[in-house]
């Protein structure tokens, strides 16, 4: 194999350096000679790992981050944990050079495991419907085809503006829903109102995805359909975890927990293509009619790629889309409810935009709010959605001092590093301000209150593997926030400890008895 040094590819100063120039990677890395031998990594034994899983035992039934916590305790920035029952044996590793070093290798279609459960499903599909378009979740040249489809249509900022009205309509929805849900003398929502929080992020993706108002934010008459489709994703996400993540035996024999899966992707697969063909009825009458509109639905694109890929994107957002902003949302509303002042100040930031509560934002306003930018940059800091990021190395390197070679299963956690003191200045504390620069800034900023690695923060990925739905998060969140914030003071009157659980992503896991009251015009 043709080894190069991977000197250039590591003093690559940008994520665009290396989604631009694949080249730089396929590189031997020079400390390769003198590191440590891969054998020679931390980590517990199979049989110790085995034993640490069983009541009892070290390991026994704790959260992801717990484990991770201890994980590092015991064995330090990087350590090797043995795979059991068919899962692969992964590298752990703790800190930001590393997870540079492997991003700046990662080559042209950088592998990310873990979806070994939506591929297997996919692959073994009786009808086949899968087998020249397994999705965004596989790897290698099938990847990097979708993904070059995908990329026009859900990365381009032009876009953005196709999803600006749909979404408008869902808030108002969610604005109505959170007035008919709240108690009339306490002003506190019902406990359950992550589910609310759900419908409104599933919502929003489906507008985008499905080209479609399900109507599940109504009050009454939500349709039948749309409500199986919004469990079926949350069995498959639940189902997806627990088969990703623990050793399962799932690929040889057909789990009850894999059953379950099954079943609830083989109806997500039916209600998506029943809803795209709906669709291309939709625009094909519309266009008869001559009634076309100037700029193409995000659906109407994918279309133009064709049926089968339409189907399998819209299936593949509703999965990316709607746990991660639930989780995303939910964090935020926390730390604004808990930090009144802040709220404040962004309140004055939405108020200054827009005076009058019956108008709404225009995407010219939504691109001139810093102060809203900078809480949803510090509310993923303060409360992460995952545990940090997965990789295949891409090309044979150093590591910690050891030796990597390609292919390893890589899980490179910042999870710590988000509240150590020496990236972030009060880590304990959510100011948003860190994140301002300089002319938006006042007392509370300085450059001293933010990591100056841009590695230690990366909540959608890196590179060309970066999440596809990064523009539609970022008008949601922005959307959603300025809406809920203009409309209402947020209070959350409870304890925060422990307000998350980790499993792959970070969920609520206690009550979610927000109090919202009028904000007076
Ligand atoms: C706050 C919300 C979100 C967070 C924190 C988040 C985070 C991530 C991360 C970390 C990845 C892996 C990136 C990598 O490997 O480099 C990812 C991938 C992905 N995300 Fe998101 N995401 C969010 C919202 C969404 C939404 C709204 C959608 C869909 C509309 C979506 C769809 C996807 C898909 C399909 C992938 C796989 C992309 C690929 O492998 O090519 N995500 N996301």
């Amino acid at each position: 194999m043709l080894r190069r040094t991977v000197k250039n590819g590591l003093r690559a100063s940008s994520q665009l350096a290396a989604i631009r120039n694949p080249e730089q990677v396929q590189q031997v890395d020079p400390e390769w000679e003198t590191a440590r031998p891969f054998a020679d990594l931390p980590g517990p034994t199979r049989w110790q790992l085995f034993r640490g899983y069983q009541k009892g035992g070290q390991y026994h039934q704790l959260d992801f981050d717990e484990l991770m916590r201890l994980y590092r305790k015991q064995f330090g920035e990087i350590c090797m944990i043995p795979g059991l029952f068919g899962m692969p044996s992964t590298v752990i590793a703790f800190n930001a050079e590393t997870f540079e070093k492997v991003f700046r290798t990662e080559g042209q279609w950088p592998v990310r495991g873990g979806a070994e459960p939506v591929l297997h499903y996919r692959e073994n599909r009786p009808d086949g419907f899968f087998k020249d378009c397994v999705g965004l979740f596989s790897n290698g040249p099938q990847w990097g085809k979708l993904r070059s489809s995908a990329n026009p249509v859900l990365m381009q900022h032009r876009n953005v503006a196709v999803y600006l009205k749909p979404m408008q309509r869902v808030n108002r929805q969610f604005i109505q829903r959170v007035r008919e849900l709240r108690d009339g003398e306490t002003a506190e929502v019902p406990a359950d109102f992550v589910h609310t929080i759900k419908q409104l992020t599933f919502e929003s993706v489906a507008t985008v995805a499905l080209d479609k108002e399900l109507g599940l934010l109504r009050k009454t008459n939500q349709p039948a359909e749309a409500g199986k489709l919004f469990q079926n994703i949350d069995i498959v996400m639940e189902a997806f975890f627990e088969l990703g993540l623990k050793p399962s035996i799932y690929k040889y024999i057909s789990t009850p927990t894999y059953r379950k899966f099954s079943r609830a992707f083989d109806e997500i697969f039916d209600t998506c293509s029943l809803y795209v063909n709906e669709a291309i009825e939709r625009i094909e009458r519309k266009s008869k009619e001559g009634n076309s509109k100037e700029h193409k639905s995000i659906l109407e694109q994918m279309l133009q790629v064709d049926r089968k890929f339409a189907i399998v994107m819209a299936m593949d957002l509703l999965m990316g889309g709607v746990d991660t902003t639930t989780s995303a949302l939910v964090g935020l509303m926390l730390n604004l409810a808990k930090n009144p002042e802040k709220q404040q100040k962004l309140r004055e930031e939405l108020l200054a935009k827009l005076p009058s509560p019956d108008r709404e934002f225009t995407l010219e306003e939504m691109k001139s709010l810093p102060y809203l930018r900078a809480c949803i940059k510090e509310s993923m800091r303060v409360y992460p959605v995952t545990f940090g990021n997965m990789r295949s190395a891409g090309a044979d390197v150093v590591l910690g001092g050891f030796r990597i070679p390609k292919g390893t299963h890589l899980l490179m956690s910042n999870i710590f590093l988000l509240k150590d003191e020496s990236f972030y200045a009060r880590p304990e504390e959510f100011l948003p301000e860190r994140w301002l620069r300089r002319k938006d800034a006042d007392e509370d900023s300085s450059e001293a209150l933010i990591s100056k690695n841009p590695f230690v923060y990366l909540p959608f990925g890196f590179g060309p593997r970066m999440c596809v739905g990064k523009r539609i998060v970022d008008l949601e969140l922005e959307l959603t926030v300025a809406n809920v914030v203009r409309n209402f003071h947020i209070e959350f009157n409870y304890p925060t400890e422990k307000v998350f659980k980790s499993t792959f992503l970070y969920m609520p896991n206690i009550p979610l008895g927000f109090k919202f009251t009028d904000v007076r015009y």
